[in-house]
């Protein structure tokens, strides 16, 4: 589901280094105010451009995080209030899409959100979540929307979630089905879980699987990880199973739950190994008293 370049162990996230002297650095603020110093089009060359980073790596760009940020709050409210319409005001079944749009769409703002309040050095356009899953990342998201829409215009009916909701039914009618509440109780457990995890470990949370002791790292066992060795990733596994639950997607559901299984079976063996390495007996103790939360691994 993910590429390697989010999974890939070998790789090291590098912070952004802020002491750097570079031509891209920001001027002073009080130097903003002359025209030709930062934001005019007929700059000097030296001076920032104001549309690619002010930083020396080009991952930081601020204008990269606001329209990103922008992109997805519009994205959150246009489709939270068409899913609402469409399960109140026009019942149909497909309510169920742009509710996944909305959710998938809290779910990148997140992940940027916690990263830049708790682990402000790596709040860079990366941290959304956005382009560094790859390929088949979008391609799983687009196969989900496609076998809602197909399976409710060719079967209406026929589907878990067409039993569950006609047309003619309104959302919160009679016969509200134990998948949809499922589905909408590991979505939001998951998303939960996912967020506080990534809150609590704070500056020892990476989206990159760290491969080298970094200085600070510490071991976190308290908190969520308290009861559970990888938080955020049980948080992901089930939010992700939780959305097909809700978009009543059979196929996709099965193909979630192989995919990300597999993802996260290789990719939590890939960083104990790490984690043995930085913690050591401290690590192999704590990982045997503590469960992942996903089943077989
Ligand atoms: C994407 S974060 C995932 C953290 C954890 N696996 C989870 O699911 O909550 C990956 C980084 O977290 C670090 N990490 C994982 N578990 C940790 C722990 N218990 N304490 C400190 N760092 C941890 C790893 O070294 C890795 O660089």
């Amino acid at each position: 589901m993910f590429s390697n370049a989010t999974t890939s162990g070998a790789e090291p996230n590098k912070a952004p280094n802020f002491t750097h002297t570079s031509k891209y650095i920001s001027p002073p603020i009080h130097d903003r105010t002359n025209s030709n110093a930062s934001f005019s089009s007929s700059a000097s060359t030296d001076a920032p451009d104001p549309y690619t980073s002010i930083y020396p790596d080009g991952k930081m760009s601020l204008a990269g995080i606001s329209l990103r940020a922008m992109l997805l709050g519009t994205s959150l409210g246009v489709s939270a209030s068409m899913a609402l319409f469409l399960s109140t005001v026009y019942p149909t079944p497909l309510w169920r899409v742009p509710f996944f749009v909305a959710s998938l769409s809290l779910f990148h703002f997140l992940e940027f959100y916690v990263t830049a309040k708790y682990n402000t050095r790596y709040a860079t356009v990366s941290a959304f979540l956005l382009s560094s899953n790859g390929w088949a990342y979008n391609l799983a998201h687009g196969s989900a929307i496609v076998e809602c829409l197909v399976a409710h215009i060719f079967w209406p009916g026929q589907t878990a979630a067409g039993r569950t909701f006609t047309v003619t039914e309104p959302f919160f009618g009679s016969s509200i089905s134990l998948l949809l509440v499922g589905g909408f109780v590991l979505l939001l457990i998951g998303q939960v879980i996912r967020t506080l995890a990534m809150a609590q470990a704070a500056s020892n949370f990476n989206h990159h699987v760290q491969s080298q002791h970094q200085e600070g790292h510490v071991l976190v066992n308290t908190g969520l990880y308290r009861y559970l060795r990888h938080p955020s990733y049980f948080g992901f596994f089930w939010w992700g199973l939780g959305t097909q639950l809700v978009l009543g997607n059979m196929v996709c559901f099965v193909g979630y739950s192989l995919v990300l299984w597999r993802f996260f079976s290789s990719r939590i063996r890939r960083e104990e190994t790490y984690l043995i390495s930085f913690f050591g007996d401290e690590y192999v103790q704590y990982r045997k008293a503590t469960p992942v939360g996903i089943p077989g691994i």
